[in-house]
This record gives C-alpha cells, sequence and structure tokens, in this order.
C-alpha cells in the first residue's frame, strides 16, 4: 500500500520486513520473485507495510553439496540484486565462524532492527563500530513503531521442517510464534496439508502467511548447476550478471575438471584460494545441509532427495514436527 493510501485509510499498517535464508547457489530469479509475489500479497491484503527484503545466504559450515563458497555467492546475490530497490543482501551469516540456525539469523536481524530503531543516537549503537550495515531497511527509522521480521520461504522449506534431525522443535515454535512464516507454493509441495498435520505449525497458523505463486517457475539452484556442470547455456534462465560472475570465476564446473569450488572439495582449493586473494575458506561438510531437496509426492509423505535426485529418505509429514 502507498503512503498516501495508507494516509487516507487513516491507520498504519504494522510494517514487516521479509527475510529469505537460503543457499543462493547461485541466486535463481524465483529467490527474489518470492520478494515481489509476497509484497504483493501484503499490499493487496491491505493487512502489513512490507518496508524491505532481505536474503541471506547461509554460512559455507551448512555443508551442502553445490554451496559455493559463501563470498562467491554474496557477490552473486549482490549482482542480482542490482535492479531491485528494496531487496537487500546480508553477509552476516556467511561472516560467522560456523553455520548458524535459522533462528538465530532471525534473532540477530531483528535485535539489530530494533536497537536501530531505538537508538536514541545513530552513531553510538554499535558502541565503537558506527558501521550500520547495508540490509537495514533505509525507511526503518521513519517511524518508531516496531517491526517484525518474517521468514520469507518456499514451501519445500517449510516441509523440511518434517526431516527427521533437521531442526529443533523449539526452533521452529520460535520462529513461527515470535517471528512468522510467509510461504510461497512450490509444485510438489502442500503447505496447507503439511500445516494441519503439524501441532505447532497449525497452533501458530495466524502468524503463517501461504501465498499461491500464480507463475510458476521451477528454476532451482540444483538446475542450474546441473547444466553449468554439463557446459550448457544457461541464458535467460538467471540474471546475465550472475552468468558473467559464474563464468568469470568458474564457478559450478564439471566434476571432471580441476576447480570445483562444492563444500568439502579439497581438490579445488589451491585454485580458489588464489582467486580469493590467498584467503583460506573453512570447509565443512558436515553441516545440516546434507538433506538437500524436500518434496512431497503424496498427502502427507515427504521425500528427503539427494543431489541427483535419488531417494534416501521417506517419512510422514508429522512424523516430526
Ligand atoms: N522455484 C521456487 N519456487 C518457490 N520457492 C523457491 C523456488 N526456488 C527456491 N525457492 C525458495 O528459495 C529459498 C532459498 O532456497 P535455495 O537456495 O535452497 O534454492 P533452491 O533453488 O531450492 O536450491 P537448491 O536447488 O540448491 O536446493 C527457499 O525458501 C526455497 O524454498
Ligand atoms: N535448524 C535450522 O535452523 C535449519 C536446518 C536446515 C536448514 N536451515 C536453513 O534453511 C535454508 C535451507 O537452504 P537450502 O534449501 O538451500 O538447503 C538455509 O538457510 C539453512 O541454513 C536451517
Amino acid at each position: 500500500m502507498s503512503i498516501l493510501l495508507e494516509e487516507t485509510s487513516n491507520r498504519l499498517l504494522p510494517r514487516i520486513v521479509l527475510i529469505a535464508c537460503g543457499s543462493f547457489s547461485p541466486p535463481t530469479p524465483m529467490h527474489l520473485r518470492m520478494f515481489e509475489i509476497a509484497r504483493d500479497h501484503f499490499e493487496m491484503c491491505g493487512s502489513h507495510k512490507v518496508i524491505g527484503g532481505i536474503v541471506s545466504p547461509t554460512h559455507d559450515a551448512y555443508g551442502k553439496k553445490g554451496l559455493a563458497p559463501g563470498k562467491h555467492r554474496c557477490a552473486m546475490v549482490k549482482l542480482a540484486l542490482q535492479s531491485s530497490s528494496w531487496i537487500r543482501l546480508s553477509e552476516w551469516e556467511t561472516l560467522q565462524d560456523g553455520w548458524s540456525r535459522t533462528q538465530a539469523v532471525l534473532q540477530y536481524h531483528q535485535n539489530f532492527m530494533n536497537n536501530y530503531i531505538n537508538s536514541p543516537d545513530l552513531d553510538n549503537m554499535n558502541g565503537d563500530d558506527n558501521h550500520v550495515p547495508g540490509w537495514l531497511p533505509p525507511s526503518l527509522r521513519e517511524r518508531r513503531d516496531p517491526v517484525q521480521l518474517r521468514l520469507l520461504c518456499g514451501a519445500d522449506l517449510l516441509e523440511s521442517f518434517a526431516v527427521p534431525g533437521l531442526w529443533a522443535e523449539e526452533d521452529i515454535e520460535d520462529i513461527v510464534s515470535n517471528h512468522g512464516l510467509v510461504v510461497i507454493s512450490r509444485s510438489g509441495s502442500n503447505a496447507e496439508k503439511f500445516i494441519f498435520e503439524s501441532d505447532i505449525l497449525t497452533k501458530y497458523q495466524r502468524n503463517i502467511t501461504l501465498v499461491t505463486n500464480w507463475v510458476s517457475n521451477e528454476v532451482s539452484s540444483t538446475m542450474i548447476r546441473r547444466l553449468l556442470s554439463r557446459g550448457q547455456s544457461v541464458k535467460y534462465l538467471i540474471d546475465d550478471l550472475v552468468i558473467e560472475y559464474i563464468k568469470q570465476f568458474g564457478l559450478f564446473q564439471s566434476k571432471t575438471t580441476s576447480n570445483v569450488f562444492c563444500c568439502g572439495d579439497t581438490k579445488g582449493s589451491s585454485v580458489l584460494n588464489k582467486l580469493l586473494g590467498g584467503k583460506t575458506h573453512k570447509k565443512k561438510s558436515t553441516g545440516p545441509g546434507q538433506a538437500v531437496q524436500v518434496v512431497t509426492t503424496e498427502y502427507g509423505v515427504t521425500e528427503v532427495l539427494d543431489e541427483d535426485g535419488m531417494k534416501s529418505k521417506k517419512f510422514k509429514a508429522a512424523d516430526n514436527v
């Protein structure tokens, strides 16, 4: 809703900021479309004012196969966001010592925004460090009322809540009760059914916004990596600037070449160090990202697929959540 509309309707809408957590290896147009679809939804409902969007790439230690180094993923997200006036990159996760749980990511960004809104003296907000991070929505201090940070995700991420051992129950509860979820539909997933089968999600259903994406686009990072690894074109599937960057740094190349920059891979590290100006990146392959793709195949039955689409686990969605 425009400021004018908001003013004429004589009420200030509660403000929200959307944050998408993921691998973004590489970022695809759908990662960013999620934000536009969600903002349109809130604007059309007239229920909230979306004042910013944050893309937060996960740490290298997440350990998912195909994860390019954080520095490259952040650079690609920045390029993909060049044409956006309101979605911004947060490098915070990638700069931590290890992988951060999504609940901790939300808490960090939420606390930072709360402090920023309430800080009487902007410059002293971070103590000695006056740096205001680039991910902060510029209009944050235009009003002093609180801003809620909501987790924006595709329905497959919601369904990953049921992967045994992947998410702590208290984290799920904290995310849905204190922040809220905005879930974009994705083919192969059934978010409504998934919520119905989960007691926690049903309890906090009012904090979960399901948005139907009527113009679905099944381009995924996995598909892009697959085409690239086969030396095939990805033009018109992802941003030209991102394609240029991938070419320039030789990312996602075929496993038979020497510079494969996947997590856990040690062969490409010397080439990688050169490209990164001699900096050594810690690479652990033991993070929770081993469960890479979650697909609901029939009502209530969820499959966890590995990178090559091989079925590795099959379970009832409600078993875990
Ligand atoms: N086509 C899509 N439709 C809806 N949501 C999507 C789509 N692609 C990605 N997302 C969402 O974007 C977020 C970040 O996802 P992620 O980086 O894992 O993308 P991905 O393309 O699914 O990656 P990968 O193929 O490596 O598993 C997740 O919440 C995911 O659900
Ligand atoms: N317990 C948790 O907080 C938890 C578990 C698994 C994945 N995640 C996050 O969800 C996102 C999933 O990304 P992918 O869909 O690329 O695997 C990542 O940002 C990852 O850090 C969080």
